[in-house]
């Protein structure tokens, strides 16, 4: 059975000051109880990773963990403003982001770039959250699956059976931060071709990888899409800056 994993990505937000009220809004509820056998993690900008890190130590719940939102393919050298998945380590993360389209988009990483940093994380004894997903004109087309199934397909070859420690996000463009969720069939939908994929390289590591979904998840709507058979969790966006609406999404 894989366990639902609820992740916060806060991507360019938050401060000192809001860091803190987040991190123990959530313990605080959190500490009342939480459904069994959840995974949760908040993935914070690098320079707060030290601060969140602390934070969430204070409040010793062990579901809670802290991750970061990219690291470097290189372990160390001359990569002016990377950071490298042993700094990670250090700084307490157990979870990184990568491939998230927003960097495939605007720093123009490739699936291979991505397998490497998936690498990299392992490496480490990091999760990697390997992000995939469609545009709206890829959709549009018709192209959704094959699209999905290329960017998986560089993710098998590099990272083969050690994908079995991998989490996987399916996150269609057209509904991050856009308040169009994609409905819960149409999720779960793609979930099922992700895995069957995997299954086509190894059933054992289909049926161990998380496959989270990211795009619109809300309070309203993650009971629906949690509750989908391949849809083992969430990746939050928007939602995750709030820390209510985030322990909502992490109780539905
Ligand atoms: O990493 C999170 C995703 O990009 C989803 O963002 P969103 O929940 O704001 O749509």
């Amino acid at each position: 059975m894989r366990p639902l994993t609820i992740i916060g990505n806060w991507k360019l937000n938050g401060n000192l000051a809001s860091n803190e009220v987040w991190v123990k809004a959530v313990c605080q509820g959190m500490e009342k109880g939480m459904p069994a056998g959840r995974k949760y993690a908040v993935c914070a900008p690098f320079p707060y990773l030290s601060q969140c890190d602390q934070l969430i130590k204070q409040c010793s719940l062990a579901f809670l963990r802290l991750g970061a939102q990219d690291v470097s393919a290189h372990l160390s050298g001359a990569y002016t403003g990377e950071v490298s998945a042993q700094m990670l380590k250090e700084l307490g993360c157990a979870y990184v982001i990568v491939g998230h389209s927003e960097r495939r988009q605007m720093h123009h990483e490739t699936d291979e770039l991505i397998a490497e940093k998936a690498l990299q994380a392992l490496d480490q004894g990091i999760t990697p959250i390997i992000c995939v997903g469609e545009s709206a004109d890829e959709r549009n087309s018709g192209r959704e699956v094959e699209v999905v199934r290329g960017q998986i397909a560089k993710q098998v070859s590099v990272l083969q059976d050690r994908l079995a420690d991998c989490l996987i996000a399916y996150e269609p463009i057209w509904a991050i931060g856009t308040g169009k969720v994609a409905s819960a069939q149409v999720a779960q939908d793609m979930h099922r071709a992700i895995r069957l994929q995997l299954a086509e390289f190894d059933e054992d590591v289909a049926s161990h990888v998380g496959i989270l979904y990211g795009g619109s998840v809300k309070p309203d709507n993650a009971v629906e899409l949690f509750a989908m058979p391949d849809i083992d969790g969430g990746l939050i966006g928007g939602a995750s800056l709030n820390p209510q609406d985030f322990l909502a999404i992490c109780q539905a």
